[in-house]
């Protein structure tokens, strides 16, 4: 018999809080291990990022009905407050009396009979005095951050980098859950083709709205269709399709995606090269490169050679070699893509961003040595930290005056992309809000 899909949530919550996992592999593990009812994967998706989403704003609305305050209670019985509370305020389908009972029922079984009726009494009381209200909390961007659960340090930084509107629309959009979105391939397919194939296959899809490769699913399992079995399409985000565009690899050229893994856009500069030419895929980590030759594999495409390599060591490993194209697509702390991962916003601390950030320099300061004369070093990454992006790429042009911002990129971006007030000279940054897709940052530079 399969196990409670809140008993599963419960386990899966409590392993992201104590050893910071990353939410969104260890649900796929879970889903995979665990003998879930189909129709029970979906509910615990929703509980399992919608109680990370929304954490800070439960704890305020569980604070007035716990004596010592949430953070004296136990690990488990706290994440179990808090996913009850969540199906409480957020979700309607299942009656509140269900809720409150499955949480007693889940206390009684891990712990004593005093945890149950602890339980039971925060959640009864909670539903029948109701939440408080968030408008008595003093400081505007306090307000914003309670409202949206995103942690102040990250709001008031946002906030410098970008005003206070555009951080409210974007810590709002982070809590909308992503569509899943396909991009073609085009080596063996179109637009037109993929998308009478999935119908075929019961899949509701239409065309994306920023990338001219993307497909949005709207209804119906992708995986299962034959477009996805037979490699004529790929799950990436639009805004990430847009660096496989700005990159502008043609067929017969040398490219290097220097941190490749999983392959995304590796495989769709070959889809552009029509798989003719070179594409060097490197990433750190080996059993990440394993994933870079399944995907290649999957989608027919010949030309992608993966290897395991420290990026800031390419030099050692191709000597004197110079490609037409190198593609940085960096770590980062992620900010843009915290819809899929919400973690993050529990995770990364001020810190961590000085820490990858002098990690994103020592990558790109390597990469540009590999570069061809005329040649393009593409810089790309799914943060809107200003650190991160315009910060990296104008020190690193303070100390390499043989390179310079590509204004040939606005050619290779969407019109709505090129037209956006965050679009410079060589550089764009697409906000989740933008076009509600991830966030991303794309900086082009032209080698003399
Ligand atoms: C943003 S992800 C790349 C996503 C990929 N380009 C795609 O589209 O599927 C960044 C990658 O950089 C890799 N990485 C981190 N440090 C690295 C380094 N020093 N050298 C090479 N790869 C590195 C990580 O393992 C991770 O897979």
């Amino acid at each position: 018999m399969s196990k409670p899909v809140r008993e599963v949530a419960l386990e899966v919550l409590l392993q992201i809080e104590k050893n910071q996992a990353y939410s969104n592999l260890l649900l796929n593990q879970t889903v995979k291990r665990a003998n879930l009812d189909p129709r029970d994967v979906g509910l615990l998706t929703e509980i399992v990022y919608g109680t990370i989403q929304r954490r800070d704003t439960i704890d305020f609305y569980l604070q007035p009905f716990i004596k010592k305050g949430v953070d004296s209670l136990q690990d488990w019985v706290k994440v179990l407050l808090r996913l009850s509370v969540y199906q409480l305020v957020y979700l309607d389908r299942v009656p509140d009396r269900a809720i409150v009972h499955e949480a007693v029922t889940i206390a009684k079984k891990r712990g004593h009979k005093g945890i149950s009726g602890m339980v039971n009494g925060v959640l009864r009381s909670l539903l029948r005095e109701g939440i408080p209200s968030i408008d008595t909390v003093k400081g505007e961007l306090e307000k914003v951050a309670l409202q949206t659960s995103f942690p102040v340090w990250m709001v008031e930084r946002w906030v410098d980098q970008y005003g206070v509107e555009r951080t409210k629309a974007m810590c709002e959009s982070s809590l909308v859950p992503p569509s899943v979105t396909v991009r073609v391939n085009r080596v063996k397919t179109t637009i037109e083709q993929a998308l009478d194939l999935l119908m075929q296959d019961g899949v509701e899809a239409t065309r994306g709205v920023l990338a001219e490769d993307a497909i949005i699913i709207k209804k119906g399992n992708v995986f299962q269709t034959s477009a996805y079995k037979e490699g004529l399409i790929t799950a990436q985000d639009e805004s990430s399709m847009l660096v496989g565009r700005a990159v502008g690899a043609m067929a017969g050229m040398h490219v290097i995606d220097a941190c490749a893994a999983p392959g995304g856009k590796s495989t769709h500069i070959a889809e552009q090269m029509d798989d003719q030419g070179t594409v060097l895929s490197f990433d750190l980590h080996e059993h990440k490169v394993k994933l870079i030759r399944e995907q290649a594999s999957r989608l027919g495409l010949d030309i992608i050679k993966a290897e395991a390599h420290d990026a800031r060591k390419l030099k050692e490993r191709l000597g004197n070699q110079l490609f037409d194209r190198v593609l940085i697509d960096a770590p980062c702390s992620g900010f843009g893509v915290i819809r899929r991962k919400p973690d993050i916003k529990w995770s990364k601390e001020l810190k961590d961003i000085q820490a990858i950030q002098a990690i994103q320099q020592d990558i790109l300061r390597t990469a540009a040595t590999l570069v061809k004369p005329g040649g393009k070093l593409i810089y790309s990454t799914c943060t809107i930290d200003k650190d991160e992006n315009e910060e990296v790429v104008q020190a690193f042009l303070k100390n390499h005056s043989d390179f310079q911002l590509d204004e040939t990129l606005a050619e290779r971006l969407p019109e709505k992309a090129r037209n956006s007030e965050l679009y410079q000279r060589g550089m764009i940054t697409i906000l989740p809000q933008d076009f509600e897709t991830d966030g991303f940052f794309i900086a082009s530079l032209v080698k003399q």
